[in-house]
């Protein structure tokens, strides 16, 4: 079980209350001009990942107080919890075993008293086999041609994750198309199935319950489409597999269960990617290329297990955001990736940040008297600092950012990538320091302004900075960073949890509008008004059946 401390009643807490009082009248140029060492006291280097956290609203004596906090909370307890498989998903009753998944040391992890790395290791070995037949030509389908398109049929943790590695890894793609079909608007079938022939396409139903609304009709309406062209049954073998816990009902829907991927319970739909749920991502880039994303993944998870929390980097992402949310009351937090392969990073982490943390009752089932988990939003740098740079710089809100970028371009072009890492390094200088008014006076009086107009302007022209940034610096954005890198931030979800003292691992918040819907469709069959709903609903509904076509 985790442990249910309340943080706000831990004795870091209360130091950090009074503490906060003085770090927040210090600008973070005063903290580097006190300690010359301060980016050597807040970097860490874990193999090519640098992390530079010292452009944040810290000291030491902040920093020794965060790592009191999650050892007041018990966070070592909940980690090895975790790590020995206890139902620590505590509302299912069930492990969170993602870790397993990319076991390469291939220690024994027991799940009710049996080792689950035999099965885990047999499913890898089925994707290596399927990916390896499928990239080859081997594979053929119903009328003898090799497959040439995949279309991931998924939502969720069974589409964002694929989706998010396969563009961050174009560079390392083979000749397969990959799309993604996720949506329940029938434009995103109808658009896919555009671009896609019958007879060369394999269709992935990605979907851990197998029941999902949105998944499953899709998936019908893919499997009448390719029966439309022409396909029989028995050729449903050749051009659908699925990824699933359920093999009742992927037996049920036609596939045959030779073509299913497996997965288990104690793997979170968010946390999947490195299930069979990343068979799409194995087809994309090579099985080689999948597992260095589980070897990088793995090479945090025992950092993050044995490291002393001072230099625990997942632990220290986990506190910096504590810091800023139940101290300064941020309430979002931006992820900006300096690389436009990871344009789908932050998407990713929406849920699996928001969909872990975004909790309002606690372990012991009472409403949480404190914020939790933050909102999470970002997109690649530059195009960011055309959009909403300006309120980041000069907004009336805190928004802690972590800027990310490779130090090597996957694409050498020009003076392309010093040009954006210029930007990548200039905009966390720029949220630190700001620009004062007198800065911005004698800048307008070099340009000749007036004094009159200089009055004008100046005001609206000033920086406040001041504004935290966590700077993570890749060598490359290889399949074995990429892996490291998400398991980070997986983990910094943990630890943000566990200081919360909430239940990550559920998603009880995703249920009532599915409930509803379910109620709501069989109104919408026929072009009765309906009364059943508030005055809202019922009008909303009713304007639409008189619209519709
Ligand atoms: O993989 P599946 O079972 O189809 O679930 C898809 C997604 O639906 C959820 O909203 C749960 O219902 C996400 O947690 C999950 O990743």
């Amino acid at each position: 079980m985790l442990p249910t401390i309340n943080f706000t009643e831990t004795e870091a807490y209360k130091y950090l209350a009074d503490h906060f009082i003085d770090i927040n009248e210090k600008s973070l140029k005063d903290l580097f001009t006190e300690d010359k060492e301060r980016f050597e006291k807040f970097s860490l280097l874990f193999e090519d990942i640098l992390l530079d956290f010292s452009k944040n609203r810290i000291n030491d004596t902040t920093f020794a107080l965060l790592i009191q906090l999650a050892k007041e909370c018990k966070l070592d307890e909940a980690i090895k919890a975790m790590y020995a498989g206890e139902k620590i998903n505590q509302t299912e009753d069930r492990q969170v075993l993602h870790i397993a998944l990319r076991n390469q040391s291939n220690t024994p992890i027991l799940v009710d008293g049996k080792d689950v790395m035999p099965e885990v290791n047999k499913v890898l070995d089925k994707m290596k086999d399927f990916s390896a037949r499928i990239i080859s030509g081997e594979w053929k389908g119903y009328t003898g041609k090799a497959i040439t398109d995949v279309v991931n049929i998924g939502i969720g943790g069974s589409d964002l994750g694929p989706v998010m590695v396969t563009e961050a890894l174009k560079a390392y793609k083979n000749h397969l198309n990959m799309h993604f079909v996720s949506n329940i608007d029938g434009t995103h079938m109808v658009e896919t199935l555009k671009t896609v022939d019958p007879e060369t396409t394999l269709f992935l139903v990605a979907s851990k319950t197998f029941t999902t609304q949105e998944t499953m009709t899709n998936a019908n309406s893919a499997r009448d489409w390719f029966l439309e062209s022409g396909a029989v049954k028995a050729d449903i073998a050749k051009h659908f597999a699925a990824l699933s816990t359920n093999e009742k009902d992927v037996t049920a829907f036609g596939i045959d269960p030779e073509n299913m991927f497996g997965f288990w319970d104690w793997v979170g739909g968010r946390y999947s990617l490195w299930s069979a749920i990343g068979l799409p991502i194995a087809l994309s880039v090579g099985f080689d290329n999948f597992k260095a994303l589980l070897q990088g993944a793995h090479a945090t998870d025992q950092h993050f297990e044995s490291t002393p929390f001072e230099s625990n980097i997942p632990v220290i992402l986990g506190l910096l955001g504590v810091w800023y949310i139940n101290f300064f009351g941020a309430e979002t937090q931006a992820i900006l990736p300096y690389d436009q392969y990871m344009h789908r990073f932050a998407a990713y982490f929406q849920q699996g940040d928001m969909e872990s943390n975004g909790k309002h009752v606690d372990r012991n089932g009472n409403e949480v008297t404190y914020e939790t988990g933050p909102v999470i939003w970002g997109e690649p740098g530059t195009n960011g600092q055309h959009a909403f740079y300006q309120l980041i710089h000069q907004g009336t809100r805190l928004i802690p950012c972590d800027f990310i970028a490779p130090a090597n371009s996957l694409n050498p072009l020009g003076e392309h990538h010093p040009i954006l890492l210029s930007n990548f390094f200039a905009q966390t200088e720029a949220l630190m320091n700001g620009k004062t008014e007198e800065q911005i006076v004698a800048e307008l009086q070099k340009d000749g302004k007036s004094e009159a107009e200089i009055t004008k302007l100046a005001p609206f022209k000033v920086f406040e900075g001041n504004r935290p940034t966590n700077s993570i610096l890749l060598k490359k954005v290889t399949p074995y960073t990429l892996g490291s890198l998400i398991a980070m931030y997986e983990h910094k979800i943990f630890v943000q949890g566990i200081i919360w003292n909430i239940f990550s691992f559920d998603q009880w918040g995703v249920e009532l509008g599915k409930q509803l819907a379910k109620s709501i469709l069989p109104e919408l069959k026929d072009n009765e008004p309906v009364s059943t709903h508030d005055a809202s609903t019922n009008g909303l509904i009713n304007q639409y059946k008189n619209w519709r076509a």
